[in-house]
């Protein structure tokens, strides 16, 4: 049995890491959550026992064995070190970490073996990056992905649990003729797109979209991979959808990569346009496979495959991968 702490307990990707270590019955003693000074002495219920919210800091961590991140990066920067001196394992869901070359970045069904390599913090993927990855990852089987185009629709739960609430809030004020006052997203969301996720990164690119092309590499081991992402916002609740074209060494038919996507773990494959089958956020939302329809040629080039992937961020690319990778740890 272990001792676990969920940093950032009460947000959007918290909560589900409570649901989630319940319902994959986690070998857990003792429960700590941690969240802001504005939660503390809040008292949550998780199964069936009652646990109060605490503020972070390296006496509250002491006796734990692994703190799970669920906050935004700088949080997890400032107190990383002191879930390390603590002597729990960070395993970090934030973008705090991913890059550093002594953090293993890990999705369970393509890289697991990575865990092994920590060195007491190991991180957790993008969301859009999970949900692509554990799809072309079995198509990077066949014949190794030169490069990627990848356009991702992310819905408004990825901006936190502040996401749905603003979507709902403008929707109701369009509907009664009041004015539209945007506080987490930089313009109106409903009845709308907005191409901008994260702030410029590189050469036009947000940082959201470079996370694509440098988290694809250090996962899936292919460090000369190249990705051109576009990533929008869209007034969808929950679960992300992405749109990816990928570029192989050899071609691959639609057959073989039906197949290997069909054999994929983690993978459903949903892919009937005749009878109008294919990943929509509707189904993909609230479970942890990735959808992978619209497998098609890529008319551009002869070596190309298009598809459609859609997963929910908040389970498969967030909550689920983050605890998978602290099963693989205790599974060590
Ligand atoms: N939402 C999603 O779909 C996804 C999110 N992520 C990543 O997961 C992380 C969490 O995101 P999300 O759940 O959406 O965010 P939320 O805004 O919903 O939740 C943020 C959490 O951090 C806590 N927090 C804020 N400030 C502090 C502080 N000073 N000390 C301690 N805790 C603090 C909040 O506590 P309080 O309630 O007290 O303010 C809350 O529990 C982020 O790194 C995000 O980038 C990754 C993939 C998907
Ligand atoms: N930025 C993503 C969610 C997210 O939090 O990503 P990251 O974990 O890379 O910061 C979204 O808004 O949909």
């Amino acid at each position: 049995m272990y001792k676990v702490g969920i940093l950032g307990a009460t947000g959007a990707v918290g909560r589900e890491m409570m649901k989630i270590l319940a319902e994959r019955q986690f070998p857990i003693s003792e429960l700590r959550l941690f969240a802001s000074s504005r939660s503390a002495g809040k008292v949550v219920e998780w199964n069936g026992r009652p646990v109060m919210i605490q503020e972070p800091s390296e006496e509250n961590f002491r006796g734990l064995d692994i703190v799970l991140g669920a906050a935004e990066s700088d949080i997890a920067r400032l107190y990383a070190p002191e879930v390390v001196r603590a002597g729990a394992v960070f395993v970090d869901n934030s973008s705090a970490y991913r890059m550093d070359d002594d953090v293993p970045l890990v999705i369970p069904e393509v890289n697991p073996e990575d865990v092994k390599l920590h060195h007491g913090i190991i991180a957790s993927a993008n969301c859009s990056t999970i949900i692509t990855v554990t799809a072309v990852n079995a198509l990077n089987a066949i014949s190794p992905i030169r490069s990627m185009v990848a356009s991702t629709y992310q819905a408004v739960s990825g901006a936190g649990a502040g996401g749905p609430v603003e979507l709902a809030e403008e929707v109701e004020a369009l509907r009664t003729g009041k004015p539209v006052q945007p506080k987490v997203f930089s313009h109106q969301i409903a009845y709308n797109l907005i191409p901008q996720i994260g702030g410029e990164q590189y050469e036009g690119y947000t940082s959201e979209e470079m996370k694509m092309q440098n988290e694809g590499r250090k996962i899936m081991h292919l460090p000369d991979l190249r990705v051109t992402c576009t990533c929008v916002r869209v007034p969808v609740v929950r679960s992300h959808s992405i749109s990816v074209t990928l570029r192989f060494d050899k071609p691959v038919s639609v057959r073989e990569a039906r197949h290997a996507i069909a054999a994929a773990p983690g993978c459903r494959l949903v892919d009937d346009l005749g009878n109008h089958e294919y990943p929509m956020p509707l189904d993909t939302s609230d479970q942890d496979l990735v959808y992978v329809g619209r497998i098609r040629p890529d008319l551009t080039d002869d070596n190309g495959l298009t598809l459609w992937c859609c997963g929910d961020q908040i389970r498969k690319g967030a909550a689920t991968n983050t605890i998978q990778v602290a099963e693989l740890l205790i599974e060590k």
